[in-house]
């Protein structure tokens, strides 16, 4: 469905791609393998994380299965618009972290004729829609939504819960604090 055609200069058409689910759904793995092929078609990519997000690496963009690209972390979604020079596409990991300015920063980047690839997550841990993501589902041409394993019963799962009863929106961590479930198993547990 991505093709990594030839960019005609001439006629640049933008885009934006949305990668969401769960944690430990595979939206890092995705985002990387996308990011690569467009490298391999010679495209021109940045990529670019909240500076939050230092859990596995203060700069790369890492998957929990260790995969990883170079990434420039931003403090703000505007900062992405300055950087993002010269580019054919952009990849943005853990999008969620983002103010709501992401939304307009990512249209006006395909507007310019960018290849707009976001990855985040679409719930938070109590099952609410996360940050911008919501909104950049409902403008974005491409929404794919990856599913991890539920930890409980071995379903699709889609939920992130928090094993801890620390009840703060952003709350950085990996398989000690979160688990992916089902809607049977993440309904079970949070009425715990
Ligand atoms: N419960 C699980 N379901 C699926 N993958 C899991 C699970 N727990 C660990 N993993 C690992 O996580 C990898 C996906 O990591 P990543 O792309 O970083 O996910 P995300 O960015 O969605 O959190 C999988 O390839 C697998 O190795
Ligand atoms: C559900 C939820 C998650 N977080 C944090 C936990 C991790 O550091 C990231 C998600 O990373 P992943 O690449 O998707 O595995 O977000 C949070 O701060 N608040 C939440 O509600
Ligand atoms: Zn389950």
């Amino acid at each position: 469905m991505f093709l990594e055609s030839a960019i005609n200069p001439s006629h640049r058409r933008g885009w934006i791609e949305i990668i969401c689910g769960s944690m430990f759904s595979g939206k890092t793995e995705e985002l990387i393998r996308r990011l690569n092929r467009a490298r391999i078609a010679k495209q021109r990519v940045e990529i670019f994380k909240p500076s939050i997000d230092t859990r596995y690496d203060e700069t790369n963009v890492v998957s929990h299965n260790e995969n990883s690209i170079t990434s420039t972390p931003v403090q703000a979604s505007s900062q992405i618009l300055i950087y993002a020079n010269n580019v054919d596409v952009v990849g943005i990991d853990e999008a969620q972290f983002f103010d709501d300015e992401l939304v307009s920063v990512c249209n006006k980047l395909a507007g310019s004729g960018i290849r707009v690839i976001v990855a985040g997550l679409d719930m938070d841990f109590t099952g609410k829609p996360f940050g911008p993501i919501p909104d950049l589902m409902a403008t974005a041409e491409y929404v794919t939504k990856v599913h991890a394993i539920c930890m409980q019963c071995g379903n699709l799962a889609h939920y992130s819960h928090r094993k801890t009863a620390d009840e703060k929106l952003v709350m950085l961590g990996e398989t000690e604090s979160y688990e992916p479930l089902c809607r049977e198993c993440f309904t079970k547990a949070r009425g715990k």
